[in-house]
Protein backbone atom coordinates (compact mmCIF):
# COMPACT_ATOMS: atom_id res chain seq x y z
CA UNK A 1 0.00 0.00 0.00
CA UNK A 2 1.51 3.96 -0.70
CA UNK A 3 0.90 5.75 2.13
CA UNK A 4 2.74 9.00 0.09
CA UNK A 5 -0.05 11.21 0.25
CA UNK A 6 -0.91 10.80 4.40
CA UNK A 7 -0.02 14.27 4.73
CA UNK A 8 -2.79 15.27 2.71
CA UNK A 9 -5.10 13.22 4.47
CA UNK A 10 -7.46 14.00 7.80
CA UNK A 11 -6.24 11.81 9.85
CA UNK A 12 -8.98 10.26 12.60
CA UNK A 13 -7.81 7.21 15.03
CA UNK A 14 -10.12 4.54 16.15
CA UNK A 15 -9.70 1.87 19.00
CA UNK A 16 -8.04 -1.12 16.93
CA UNK A 17 -9.77 -3.62 19.36
CA UNK A 18 -11.60 -3.56 22.83
CA UNK A 19 -14.92 -2.21 24.20
CA UNK A 20 -15.58 0.73 21.48
CA UNK A 21 -13.81 -0.96 18.58
CA UNK A 22 -17.41 -2.31 16.91
CA UNK A 23 -19.49 1.11 17.64
CA UNK A 24 -16.99 2.72 16.30
CA UNK A 25 -17.53 0.69 13.39
CA UNK A 26 -20.97 1.23 12.95
CA UNK A 27 -20.35 5.23 13.50
CA UNK A 28 -17.79 5.38 10.45
CA UNK A 29 -20.49 3.07 8.20
CA UNK A 30 -23.62 5.40 8.92
CA UNK A 31 -21.21 8.61 8.41
CA UNK A 32 -20.24 6.87 4.81
CA UNK A 33 -16.65 6.84 5.58
CA UNK A 34 -15.69 3.77 3.66
CA UNK A 35 -12.42 2.61 3.21
CA UNK A 36 -10.57 -1.19 3.12
CA UNK A 37 -8.27 -2.51 5.72
CA UNK A 38 -5.89 -4.60 4.58
CA UNK A 39 -5.20 -7.79 7.24
CA UNK A 40 -2.72 -6.37 10.07
CA UNK A 41 -2.29 -3.36 8.89
CA UNK A 42 -3.27 -0.01 11.34
CA UNK A 43 -4.07 2.45 8.62
CA UNK A 44 -6.46 2.50 6.20
CA UNK A 45 -7.30 4.74 3.48
CA UNK A 46 -10.78 5.99 2.76
CA UNK A 47 -11.81 5.03 -0.66
CA UNK A 48 -14.45 8.20 -0.49
CA UNK A 49 -12.79 10.96 1.26
CA UNK A 50 -9.13 12.49 1.82
CA UNK A 51 -9.17 10.57 4.85
CA UNK A 52 -6.68 8.36 6.55
CA UNK A 53 -8.35 6.05 9.24
CA UNK A 54 -5.55 5.31 11.97
CA UNK A 55 -6.24 2.40 14.03
CA UNK A 56 -4.76 2.74 17.81
CA UNK A 57 -5.17 1.40 21.39
CA UNK A 58 -7.94 3.30 22.98
CA UNK A 59 -5.35 4.53 25.48
CA UNK A 60 -3.20 6.43 23.04
CA UNK A 61 -5.52 7.73 21.45
CA UNK A 62 -6.18 11.12 23.44
CA UNK A 63 -2.04 11.55 23.33
CA UNK A 64 -2.17 11.28 19.42
CA UNK A 65 -5.02 13.80 19.01
CA UNK A 66 -4.13 16.45 21.94
CA UNK A 67 -0.17 16.34 20.67
CA UNK A 68 -1.53 17.04 16.86
CA UNK A 69 0.23 13.00 15.68
CA UNK A 70 -3.80 12.86 14.58
CA UNK A 71 -6.57 15.27 13.51
CA UNK A 72 -9.67 13.94 14.81
CA UNK A 73 -10.51 10.71 17.54
CA UNK A 74 -12.52 8.42 19.30
CA UNK A 75 -11.75 7.52 22.72
CA UNK A 76 -13.01 7.31 26.08
CA UNK A 77 -13.77 10.09 28.47
CA UNK A 78 -11.63 8.22 31.07
CA UNK A 79 -8.58 8.09 28.48
CA UNK A 80 -8.88 11.66 27.71
CA UNK A 81 -8.55 12.44 31.63
CA UNK A 82 -5.48 9.78 31.67
CA UNK A 83 -3.72 11.32 28.52
CA UNK A 84 -3.72 14.79 30.81
CA UNK A 85 -4.06 16.68 27.23
CA UNK A 86 -6.38 19.48 25.79
CA UNK A 87 -8.69 18.00 23.05
CA UNK A 88 -11.48 19.57 22.07
CA UNK A 89 -14.68 17.23 22.76
CA UNK A 90 -16.96 17.72 19.81
CA UNK A 91 -19.79 15.14 20.79
CA UNK A 92 -20.62 12.60 23.43
CA UNK A 93 -21.50 9.20 21.39
CA UNK A 94 -23.60 7.31 24.25
CA UNK A 95 -22.08 4.24 24.45
CA UNK A 96 -18.45 3.35 26.28
CA UNK A 97 -20.45 4.57 29.40
CA UNK A 98 -19.07 3.49 32.66
CA UNK A 99 -17.33 4.49 35.95
CA UNK A 100 -14.16 4.56 37.45
CA UNK A 101 -13.86 4.14 40.94
CA UNK A 102 -12.46 3.02 44.06
CA UNK A 103 -12.96 -0.50 45.02
CA UNK A 104 -12.28 -2.17 48.29
CA UNK A 105 -12.94 -5.73 48.86
CA UNK A 106 -16.44 -6.54 50.61
CA UNK A 107 -14.72 -7.38 54.07
CA UNK A 108 -12.22 -4.76 53.68
CA UNK A 109 -12.42 -1.99 56.78
CA UNK A 110 -12.66 0.68 54.51
CA UNK A 111 -15.18 2.31 53.72
CA UNK A 112 -14.60 5.85 52.05
CA UNK A 113 -11.53 6.72 50.03
CA UNK A 114 -9.33 9.12 51.89
CA UNK A 115 -9.27 6.48 54.48
CA UNK A 116 -6.73 4.56 51.30
CA UNK A 117 -4.74 7.28 52.14
CA UNK A 118 -1.45 6.15 52.52
CA UNK A 119 -2.39 2.88 51.57
CA UNK A 120 -1.82 0.59 48.27
CA UNK A 121 -3.48 1.24 45.32
CA UNK A 122 -4.04 -0.42 41.79
CA UNK A 123 -5.06 0.68 38.91
CA UNK A 124 -4.38 0.88 34.89
CA UNK A 125 -5.18 4.52 35.20
CA UNK A 126 -2.51 5.86 37.61
CA UNK A 127 -2.43 9.72 36.11
CA UNK A 128 -5.95 10.22 37.35
CA UNK A 129 -5.37 8.08 40.40
CA UNK A 130 -2.65 10.16 41.32
CA UNK A 131 -3.93 13.15 40.80
CA UNK A 132 -6.70 12.14 43.00
CA UNK A 133 -4.94 10.89 45.70
CA UNK A 134 -2.76 13.94 45.71
CA UNK A 135 -5.57 16.15 46.36
CA UNK A 136 -7.42 14.06 49.27
CA UNK A 137 -3.87 13.99 50.85
CA UNK A 138 -3.63 17.67 50.54
CA UNK A 139 -6.88 17.75 52.44
CA UNK A 140 -9.91 18.08 49.79
CA UNK A 141 -13.05 16.42 50.10
CA UNK A 142 -14.11 13.07 47.93
CA UNK A 143 -15.88 15.66 45.78
CA UNK A 144 -13.66 18.18 45.33
CA UNK A 145 -10.52 15.71 44.52
CA UNK A 146 -13.20 14.20 41.28
CA UNK A 147 -13.74 17.44 40.56
CA UNK A 148 -10.47 18.47 40.00
CA UNK A 149 -9.68 15.35 37.80
CA UNK A 150 -11.93 17.02 34.69
CA UNK A 151 -10.06 20.83 35.40
CA UNK A 152 -6.57 19.50 35.75
CA UNK A 153 -7.62 17.30 32.55
CA UNK A 154 -5.78 19.97 30.50
CA UNK A 155 -2.66 20.72 32.41
CA UNK A 156 0.34 19.90 30.76
CA UNK A 157 2.93 17.47 31.39
CA UNK A 158 5.58 19.52 33.05
CA UNK A 159 2.84 20.89 35.55
CA UNK A 160 2.03 17.31 35.66
CA UNK A 161 5.77 16.43 36.91
CA UNK A 162 5.50 19.71 39.08
CA UNK A 163 2.85 18.80 40.46
CA UNK A 164 4.48 15.23 41.46
CA UNK A 165 6.95 16.56 42.77
CA UNK A 166 6.83 16.09 47.06
CA UNK A 167 7.14 13.07 48.21
CA UNK A 168 3.68 10.75 47.81
CA UNK A 169 1.79 8.91 50.61
CA UNK A 170 -0.54 6.85 48.95
CA UNK A 171 1.51 4.35 46.52
CA UNK A 172 0.17 3.91 43.53
CA UNK A 173 0.62 0.78 41.49
CA UNK A 174 -0.01 0.59 37.45
CA UNK A 175 -1.20 -2.85 36.15
CA UNK A 176 -2.60 -3.05 32.40
CA UNK A 177 -5.17 -6.05 33.11
CA UNK A 178 -6.79 -7.54 35.70
CA UNK A 179 -6.87 -4.63 38.45
CA UNK A 180 -9.43 -6.47 40.04
CA UNK A 181 -7.01 -9.38 40.97
CA UNK A 182 -4.94 -7.14 43.11
CA UNK A 183 -6.92 -6.86 46.54
CA UNK A 184 -7.03 -11.43 46.68
CA UNK A 185 -3.48 -11.07 45.55
CA UNK A 186 -2.70 -9.07 48.60
CA UNK A 187 -0.81 -6.81 46.12
CA UNK A 188 -3.62 -3.54 47.26
CA UNK A 189 -5.47 -2.12 49.64
CA UNK A 190 -8.11 -1.03 46.84
CA UNK A 191 -8.31 -0.61 43.48
CA UNK A 192 -9.05 1.85 41.06
CA UNK A 193 -11.33 0.49 37.67
CA UNK A 194 -13.99 0.52 35.77
CA UNK A 195 -17.38 -0.75 36.45
CA UNK A 196 -20.23 -0.42 34.24
CA UNK A 197 -22.37 -3.69 35.18
CA UNK A 198 -20.74 -4.15 38.25
CA UNK A 199 -20.14 -8.13 37.60
CA UNK A 200 -16.58 -7.61 37.28
CA UNK A 201 -16.38 -5.92 40.79
CA UNK A 202 -19.12 -8.73 42.45
CA UNK A 203 -16.78 -11.77 41.53
CA UNK A 204 -13.64 -10.68 43.02
CA UNK A 205 -15.78 -10.09 46.01
CA UNK A 206 -15.13 -5.91 45.89
CA UNK A 207 -17.53 -3.02 46.24
CA UNK A 208 -16.69 0.65 44.99
CA UNK A 209 -16.20 3.57 47.87
CA UNK A 210 -16.08 6.37 45.78
CA UNK A 211 -16.53 7.38 42.08
CA UNK A 212 -13.66 9.01 40.30
CA UNK A 213 -15.19 10.28 37.51
CA UNK A 214 -18.28 8.85 34.82
CA UNK A 215 -16.96 8.54 31.38
CA UNK A 216 -18.50 7.43 27.70
CA UNK A 217 -17.06 7.84 24.40
CA UNK A 218 -16.16 10.69 22.61
CA UNK A 219 -15.56 12.37 19.07
CA UNK A 220 -12.40 13.92 20.10
CA UNK A 221 -10.37 16.69 17.87
CA UNK A 222 -6.98 18.73 17.97
CA UNK A 223 -7.91 22.19 19.06
CA UNK A 224 -5.50 23.66 16.50
CA UNK A 225 -7.16 21.52 13.79
CA UNK A 226 -10.72 22.37 14.61
CA UNK A 227 -11.16 24.95 11.66
CA UNK A 228 -8.63 24.24 8.95
CA UNK A 229 -10.15 21.09 8.05
CA UNK A 230 -14.16 21.68 7.42
CA UNK A 231 -14.26 17.92 7.08
CA UNK A 232 -13.95 17.97 10.71
CA UNK A 233 -17.69 19.44 10.79
CA UNK A 234 -19.07 17.48 8.76
CA UNK A 235 -17.90 14.62 10.50
CA UNK A 236 -19.36 15.74 13.73
CA UNK A 237 -22.80 16.39 12.25
CA UNK A 238 -22.82 13.05 10.60
CA UNK A 239 -21.80 11.09 13.53
CA UNK A 240 -24.37 13.07 15.13
CA UNK A 241 -27.01 11.93 12.90
CA UNK A 242 -26.58 8.35 13.03
CA UNK A 243 -26.31 8.66 17.11
CA UNK A 244 -30.07 10.12 16.67
CA UNK A 245 -30.98 7.52 14.63
CA UNK A 246 -30.40 4.66 16.87
CA UNK A 247 -31.85 6.82 20.02
CA UNK A 248 -35.00 7.85 18.39
CA UNK A 249 -37.89 5.67 16.10
CA UNK A 250 -40.46 6.88 13.89
CA UNK A 251 -43.95 6.81 15.42
CA UNK A 252 -47.06 7.27 13.27
CA UNK A 253 -50.60 6.99 14.17
CA UNK A 254 -54.29 8.36 13.53
CA UNK A 255 -56.28 10.55 16.26
CA UNK A 256 -59.51 12.41 16.64
CA UNK A 257 -58.53 16.05 16.17
CA UNK A 258 -60.52 16.40 19.78
CA UNK A 259 -57.88 14.32 21.54
CA UNK A 260 -54.61 15.84 19.57
CA UNK A 261 -53.66 18.07 22.01
CA UNK A 262 -53.91 15.32 24.68
CA UNK A 263 -51.66 13.19 21.90
CA UNK A 264 -49.28 16.11 21.05
CA UNK A 265 -48.41 15.93 25.05
CA UNK A 266 -47.47 12.27 24.61
CA UNK A 267 -45.87 12.91 21.37
CA UNK A 268 -44.17 16.50 20.86
CA UNK A 269 -41.26 14.99 18.94
CA UNK A 270 -38.24 16.77 18.55
CA UNK A 271 -39.40 20.08 18.15
CA UNK A 272 -43.42 19.86 16.90
CA UNK A 273 -45.12 16.61 15.64
CA UNK A 274 -46.38 16.48 12.11
CA UNK A 275 -49.94 16.35 11.91
CA UNK A 276 -51.80 16.10 8.57
CA UNK A 277 -55.39 15.92 7.93
CA UNK A 278 -57.41 12.59 6.79
CA UNK A 279 -60.56 12.13 4.58
CA UNK A 280 -62.32 11.87 7.60
CA UNK A 281 -62.24 15.35 8.58
CA UNK A 282 -62.73 14.06 12.06
CA UNK A 283 -59.31 12.44 12.29
CA UNK A 284 -55.72 13.36 11.68
CA UNK A 285 -52.80 11.91 11.24
CA UNK A 286 -49.67 12.50 13.30
CA UNK A 287 -46.17 11.53 13.08
CA UNK A 288 -43.77 12.33 15.72
CA UNK A 289 -40.02 11.15 16.60
CA UNK A 290 -39.62 9.40 19.84
CA UNK A 291 -37.00 7.82 22.15
CA UNK A 292 -36.46 3.98 21.70
CA UNK A 293 -36.10 3.45 24.95
CA UNK A 294 -39.72 5.01 25.88
CA UNK A 295 -42.03 3.47 23.02
CA UNK A 296 -43.59 0.45 24.43
CA UNK A 297 -44.80 3.38 27.38
CA UNK A 298 -46.22 5.77 24.59
CA UNK A 299 -47.74 3.21 22.71
CA UNK A 300 -49.90 2.53 25.87
CA UNK A 301 -50.66 6.34 26.23
CA UNK A 302 -51.98 6.50 22.71
CA UNK A 303 -54.23 3.41 23.02
CA UNK A 304 -55.65 4.96 26.22
CA UNK A 305 -56.61 8.08 24.37
CA UNK A 306 -58.12 6.45 21.56
CA UNK A 307 -55.16 6.43 19.03
CA UNK A 308 -55.43 3.92 16.34
CA UNK A 309 -52.91 2.37 13.38
CA UNK A 310 -50.19 3.19 15.18
CA UNK A 311 -46.88 2.43 13.57
CA UNK A 312 -43.63 2.67 14.63
CA UNK A 313 -40.58 3.21 12.41
CA UNK A 314 -36.81 2.21 12.48
CA UNK A 315 -34.72 5.66 11.68
CA UNK A 316 -31.71 4.54 9.58
CA UNK A 317 -30.77 8.11 9.45
CA UNK A 318 -31.20 11.39 10.68
CA UNK A 319 -30.33 15.30 10.85
CA UNK A 320 -32.00 16.77 14.25
CA UNK A 321 -30.89 19.08 16.69
CA UNK A 322 -29.30 17.49 19.80
CA UNK A 323 -31.56 16.91 22.99
N1 LIG B 1 -17.04 -2.55 31.01
C1 LIG B 1 -17.08 -1.46 30.26
N2 LIG B 1 -18.24 -0.96 29.90
C2 LIG B 1 -18.31 0.13 29.13
N3 LIG B 1 -17.24 0.80 28.68
C3 LIG B 1 -16.06 0.33 29.01
C4 LIG B 1 -15.91 -0.82 29.82
N4 LIG B 1 -14.63 -1.08 29.97
C5 LIG B 1 -14.01 -0.10 29.28
N5 LIG B 1 -14.85 0.75 28.72
C6 LIG B 1 -14.55 1.94 27.91
O1 LIG B 1 -13.83 1.50 26.78
C7 LIG B 1 -12.52 2.08 26.79
C8 LIG B 1 -11.55 1.05 26.25
O2 LIG B 1 -11.59 -0.07 27.10
P1 LIG B 1 -10.94 -1.44 26.66
O3 LIG B 1 -11.05 -2.38 27.81
O4 LIG B 1 -11.45 -1.82 25.34
O5 LIG B 1 -9.52 -0.87 26.48
P2 LIG B 1 -8.16 -1.48 26.62
O6 LIG B 1 -8.27 -2.97 26.59
O7 LIG B 1 -7.48 -0.79 27.73
O8 LIG B 1 -7.67 -0.88 25.28
P3 LIG B 1 -6.41 -1.22 24.51
O9 LIG B 1 -6.14 -2.67 24.72
O10 LIG B 1 -6.85 -0.88 23.11
O11 LIG B 1 -5.41 -0.28 25.11
C9 LIG B 1 -12.28 2.46 28.24
O12 LIG B 1 -11.33 3.48 28.36
C10 LIG B 1 -13.65 2.92 28.66
O13 LIG B 1 -13.87 4.24 28.20
O1 LIG C 1 -18.70 -3.78 35.44
P1 LIG C 1 -18.42 -4.70 34.31
O2 LIG C 1 -19.53 -4.74 33.31
O3 LIG C 1 -18.02 -6.07 34.77
O4 LIG C 1 -17.18 -4.09 33.49
C1 LIG C 1 -16.01 -3.72 34.13
C2 LIG C 1 -14.82 -4.40 33.54
O5 LIG C 1 -14.72 -4.04 32.14
C3 LIG C 1 -13.40 -3.63 31.88
O6 LIG C 1 -12.58 -4.70 31.59
P2 LIG C 1 -12.71 -5.57 30.27
O7 LIG C 1 -13.78 -6.60 30.44
O8 LIG C 1 -12.87 -4.67 29.08
O9 LIG C 1 -11.35 -6.31 30.20
P3 LIG C 1 -9.88 -5.79 30.53
O10 LIG C 1 -9.79 -5.85 32.03
O11 LIG C 1 -9.03 -6.77 29.83
O12 LIG C 1 -9.76 -4.40 29.95
C4 LIG C 1 -12.94 -3.01 33.19
O13 LIG C 1 -11.55 -2.97 33.30
C5 LIG C 1 -13.59 -3.90 34.23
O14 LIG C 1 -12.77 -4.98 34.61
Amino acid sequence: MDFSDLDDRLLFAIPKKGRLHENCLTLLKGADIQFHRRNRLDIALSTNHPVALVFLPASDIATFVGEGNVDLGITGQDMVAEAGVHVDELTQLGFGKCNLSVQVPISSKYTNAKELVGKRIVTSFSGIVRRYFDSLEAGATEEEAAAGLIKSSATTKKEQLLAALPEPKTTIHLASGSVEAACALGLADGIVDLVESGETMREAKLHQIATLLSSQAVLICNPKRRHTNPLIETFRRRIEGVIAAQKYVLCNYNIARESLAAAVKITPGKKAPTVSPLEDGAWVAVSAMVQKATIADIMDQLEEIGASDILVFQIHNCRVVSA
